[in-house]
């Protein structure tokens, strides 16, 4: 039975400015739910979004009222060992709120996945895969930091993929600063840019072409989320893919989305789905369209990772990778054991649920009060 439910914010300093054309992060504010059941099992979710109210339109304070008020009162007293009928119950009654549900049916999953001692890659039909490529994010701002923060992370072997955040200054000083990265990382690496809905569909044909040229591997989110059609358009102008992400809000919308042939690449991420299951959902739409998968984050700290982790470990097609690098752009680890960075990969954990062990006095020294 669920006995409580309890929401906790933590705010973390970012390891530097993270520059995207909807905000400048200097810390990310996790957004983290602690379910506990009668059996003593617990389990831990995450909602954490990007930029308060820039990115997404639930806000971290209103996730953590959202939950407290509304959410968790349908909840409480409920048997917790089946996950759908409590989701079921949630998903009736509750509009929106993507990311909130993400983190409860994560933390119902979790403790499940112990009751049951398996992990929760096992609940979502099963890994076939227990190490994911992981993409970094260049976001500094500046060129030349860029570069010698990607060559740093190739000696080190932490990522050979690199997704350049674009958008915020002109279609030409982007495409500059791109192509600058392009030419010192060389061809043994893979650099695609998100540009986070920034362009008109016209300042789309623009970068797009010069960065096809250029030889960049893959275009995200080019323009407004609402503007399926211009995504189409563009997607048929071009060979190098376009891949949906702010489009992308759960099943319907990958319904949609492929309806319309809008993209080529989906970036599926459990918050914007609505949850692991859904997020599931979306990418079987994907991949009965034939459309390649990417597993992507709303810069997530552990939980939300390891919870993307396993499910993407489920796809059959992860031709893109990952970008599952959230907790390593934050100052503080609030694991008793820090998730698995080697070889360029993300290792998906193996214990029961999601197979973290959160530390309280960790998490107690940074939360909210
Ligand atoms: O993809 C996004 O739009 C959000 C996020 C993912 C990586 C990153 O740096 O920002
Ligand atoms: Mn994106």
């Amino acid at each position: 039975m669920i006995q409580a439910i309890e929401t906790i914010l933590a705010d973390i300093p970012t390891v530097r400015a993270h520059k995207l054309s909807v905000a400048t992060m200097q810390s990310q504010t996790l957004v983290l739910v602690r379910i506990r059941c009668r059996d003593g099992i617990e389990g831990w979710g995450e909602a954490t979004t990007i930029g308060g109210l820039n990115y997404g339109d639930e806000s971290p304070e209103s996730i953590k009222v959202n939950i407290d008020t509304h959410i968790a009162p349908l909840l409480l007293g409920m048997t917790a060992d089946n996950v759908a009928a409590c989701m079921a119950r949630v998903r009736k009654v509750i509009q929106g709120n993507r990311f909130a549900k993400c983190a409860i049916e994560t933390a119902l999953m979790d403790a499940q996945g112990k009751r049951l001692g398996v992990p929760v890659s096992d609940l979502l039909g099963g890994r076939l895969r227990d190490a994911l490529p992981v993409a970094w994010t260049l976001a500094s701002g500046d060129t030349r930091k860029d570069i010698a923060e990607a060559e740093a992370m190739l000696e080190q072997r932490r990522h050979r993929i690199f997704k350049l955040k674009i958008g915020a200054r002109s279609v030409e000083d982007d495409v500059r600063h791109v192509l600058a990265i392009k030419k010192a990382l060389g061809d043994a690496v893979s650099i695609r840019v998100d540009v986070n809905m920034a362009w008109s569909e016209l300042e789309a044909q623009q970068g797009i072409a010069a960065l096809q040229a250029g030889g960049i591997d893959l275009i995200e989110q080019p323009v407004r989320s609402e503007q399926s059609a211009a995504l189409a358009r563009l997607s048929r102008r071009f060979t190098v893919p376009m891949m949906a992400d702010e489009a992308l809000k759960g099943p319907l919308s990958a319904l949609s989305l492929v309806g319309e042939a809008a993209a080529s690449v989906f970036a599926i991420k459990i918050a914007q789905s609505g949850g692991l299951v859904p997020a599931r959902l979306a990418a079987d739409i994907a991949q009965l369209a034939g459309v390649s998968l990417y597993g992507g984050t709303m810069l997530e700290g552990a939980v939300g990772t390891a919870a993307s982790a396993h499910l993407f470990s489920t796809f059959d097609d992860l031709s893109f990778g990952t970008e599952l690098f959230g907790p390593l752009l934050l100052t503080q680890e609030i694991l008793a054991e820090p998730l698995v960075y080697r070889d360029f990969m993300l290792q998906v954990p193996t214990g029961p649920g999601l197979g973290i062990q959160v530390d309280m006095d960790r998490l107690d020294a940074l939360r909210r009060r």
